[in-house]
């Protein structure tokens, strides 16, 4: 089958991993309610179209945090890509430069963020864990150094949360059978956080509060992106630590199970932080459709997880790359539908809710 959009993707990508690496990237926490809602949350709204628009030009350039990327769309940041693929990580960011996007690097990335960097002349952030105060400001040096031009920090991991996909398949196990290295390119996991281990050790620390934010800044002038807010409270909090971004997310659905989906929480928080900062939308995004809603509620980009991994799991940097490009052409072609010729022409009004 020739892949001809992000779903054949996924039923190709399926075929080609073996079972317990198809349920980690799969899966969510739980009853998987957070993992379902993020489709469903897209599918009850409306688009409300304007004809007779001259959408000659369209052009879906943009910029985030002052860099020109070619589409709204971003590579997520998502742990232990040379289980998908042996270039891992490395052939992501390749094909996620290709198309003229850029990458977040995560934290539990199977190649070193040195390695990543090297692979790429395009826009690369680097996603962080803390585990400990002192790994991480080692590692917040070593991404300036290699040239990354964001922490995005993940909020909403204090401890791994309850996958029992993983625990039927005794992840953790088969994990360090056949993958010793994949989520260990950069952070040496001191503690005892495994995928299916049942205490499930505080995963990237209890202890975090906002007054990380700021032993952050002390640590680096790189911006500073918040990764896991669903709530216009939080949203607050995050502009008062004037922090340059915020991603509305639930970690694709595999952390707190029964969460709101992130494009239901985008609104509330696109009122209280839209005017301070960067928004960015992660969560259940496989259409065009589905980003110019993201983009009509008040987000600046979106950030794309799962399809991602099946594009390199099936053709490596060229299926990452042509991910990118088909959820480009969907969006190109959903906003000239919508009468968008361009970003900026995309407003709230396009959206009815059901
Ligand atoms: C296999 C997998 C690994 C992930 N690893 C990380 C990670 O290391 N750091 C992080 O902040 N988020 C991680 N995430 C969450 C993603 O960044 C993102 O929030 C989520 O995948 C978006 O939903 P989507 O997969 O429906 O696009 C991971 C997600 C998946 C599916
Ligand atoms: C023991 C390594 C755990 C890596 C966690 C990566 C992640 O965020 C995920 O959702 O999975």
């Amino acid at each position: 089958m020739q892949p001809i959009n992000v779903h054949d993707y996924e039923v190709l990508a399926q075929t080609q991993l073996a079972r317990p690496i198809w349920d980690y990237y799969q899966g969510g926490s739980e009853d998987e309610i957070s993992l379902r809602t993020n489709r469903t949350a897209f599918a009850q709204l409306r688009l409300r179209p304007r004809v007779l628009v001259d959408v000659s030009n369209s052009n879906l350039k943009t910029s985030v945090l002052n860099t020109e990327i070619d589409m709204p769309i971003l590579v997520a940041p998502t742990a232990a890509h040379s289980m998908a693929h042996s270039d891992g990580e490395c052939a992501t960011i390749r094909g996620a430069d290709a198309a003229g996007s850029g990458m977040i690097v995560s934290n539990d990335a199977s190649f070193s963020m040195e390695e990543i960097a090297r692979a790429s002349q395009g826009l690369r952030w680097y996603q962080l864990y803390i585990h400990t105060l002192n790994e991480a400001q080692q590692l917040i040096k070593r991404a300036e150094a290699a040239g990354y031009q964001a922490i995005v920090l993940t909020v909403d991991t204090p401890l791994l949360s309850n996958r029992e996909r993983d625990k039927r398949n005794a992840m953790g196990n088969f994990q360090k059978k056949y993958y010793p290295g994949a989520f260990s390119g950069n952070a040496r996991h001191t503690i005892n956080g495994s995928l299916d281990n049942s205490e499930r050790a505080a995963y990237a620390g209890h202890t975090l509060t906002w007054d990380t934010i700021a032993w952050m800044r002390t640590h680096t002038s790189l911006p500073i992106i918040l990764k896991g807010i669903l709530t216009a409270e939080d949203a607050t909090l995050a502009v008062q630590h004037q922090v340059a971004g915020i991603v509305v997310s639930n970690h694709g659905g595999r952390q707190l199970d029964g969460t709101i989906a992130p494009i239901e929480a985008l609104p509330e928080i696109v009122a209280v932080a839209a005017q301070h900062c960067e928004i960015y939308l992660d969560g259940g995004i496989r259409r065009g459709t589905d980003i110019l809603k993201a983009l009509a509620l008040g987000a600046q980009a979106v950030l794309i997880g799962r399809p991602i991994l099946w594009g390199l799991t099936v053709q490596g940097s060229e299926g990452v790359r042509h991910i990118l490009e088909i959820l480009q052409k969907e969006l190109q072609s959903a906003m000239i539908l919508a009468g968008c010729p361009s970003i900026k022409q995309i407003s709230r009004s396009l959206i009815q809710w059901t």
